[in-house]
């Protein structure tokens, strides 16, 4: 299903949370909307899902205008950070209840209900888990559960608010792939929020940039990362230094700088070590920029960092290899 939210604003008292915004969801897509706290993506995500009213504007559905419609008629399925399922229920027990407290004409019948429980049951790969109770699961196997409860009503849209939000980060990265996948089987249009820049960008298709309640840019991952619209998405997505070269000012990522131990050319400017954390297979290095008076930060892989020899307080020679400009 695609959706279609055109100029939409909401105020709550007298902050403007959203300004009138618009995008187009094409029908099976992923998409991140990412954005720091406070940006507005969760209440964009209510108004789809027809939590909450836009003060103006209008949601379409499949081309259908939905402004007005029920939260029940819209036919979405939702996943919060902290897992809403029952205590008191197997796992079993909630995937199906979304099914048993169907209206009796559209209820199936019990025997399909289960075969359905356990479709969904292998699709999050927990058939085994069915009688469990949520209390006997880790937080990602009961997000899995969330999921799959989600998806028993057979939405034809997923809403999703920080899913793996409240999990170590061992766990969420495991998630992140997991729901890939997921999505490239199932394709239901699929919209979640995140802060986390590096889970919209490994999970999403598209990723939507929020910032103060108006989107920055939207695009593939790739789009946003290598061609960001704004000096905002540059600093969001990634770590950056400010930098001037040949009268340009601009910015630089600390793994796009050129490094060196010794002078290697005259456009190469030295600088003092003044600090190296060595992060799995990463080298990321203080570095004082000697005529610039400022720090910046330089990030090497460990291996080519142990070839140059270097040490706390030695010098370090490096030149950008690409400077990104804003008008
Ligand atoms: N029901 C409400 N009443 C009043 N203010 C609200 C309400 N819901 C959200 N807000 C405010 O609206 C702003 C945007 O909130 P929203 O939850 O959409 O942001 P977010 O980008 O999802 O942030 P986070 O990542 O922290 O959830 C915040 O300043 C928040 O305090």
């Amino acid at each position: 299903m695609s959706i279609h939210i055109q100029n939409v604003s909401k105020t709550y008292g007298q902050t403007r949370v959203l300004n009138n915004i618009s995008l187009d969801i094409p029908s099976g897509e992923l998409v991140a909307l990412l954005g720091p706290s406070g940006s507005g993506k969760t209440t964009l995500l209510r108004i789809i899902a027809g939590l909450e009213q836009p003060d103006t504007g209008r949601v379409l559905l499949s081309g259908q205008d939905a402004t007005d419609q029920n939260v029940r008629d819209r036919e979405v399925g939702f996943v919060f950070q902290h897992y809403a399922l029952f205590r008191h229920m197997t796992v079993f027990e909630n995937v199906a209840f979304g099914l048993k407290v169907k209206p009796r004409s559209q209820r199936p019948d019990g025997l399909i209900i289960k075969k359905e429980v356990q479709r969904l049951l292998k699709l999050v790969q927990l058939d085994w888990a069915a009688e469990r109770y949520p209390a006997q699961l880790s937080g990602g196997q009961r997000q899995r559960v969330a999921l799959a409860r989600a998806l028993a009503v057979q939405p034809r849209v997923l809403l999703l608010d920080e899913p793996f939000g409240a999990l170590d980060a061992k766990v969420r990265e495991e998630l992140r792939t997991w729901l890939r996948r997921l999505h490239e089987e199932i394709h239901v249009t699929s919209v979640f929020v995140t802060h986390d820049q590096q889970e919209a960008l490994e999970v999403a298709s598209q990723v939507v940039v929020f910032n103060e309640g108006h989107i920055e840019q939207v695009g593939s991952p790739e789009t946003v990362y290598d061609k960001p619209a704004t000096p905002f998405v540059y600093h969001f997505l990634g770590r950056s230094n400010t930098f001037s070269a040949r009268g340009q000012n601009g910015f630089v990522r600390p793994h796009e700088f050129e490094v060196a131990a010794e002078p290697a050319g005259p456009d190469f400017r030295e600088g003092r070590i003044r600090h190296i954390h060595l992060i799995g297979p990463l080298a990321r290095l203080e570095v004082e920029d000697v005529h610039g008076e400022s720090t910046l930060e330089v990030e090497l892989p460990r291996t080519h960092f142990k070839t140059l020899g270097l040490t706390p307080q030695s010098s370090l020679f490096f030149r950008p290899e690409q400077l990104t400009v804003f008008d």
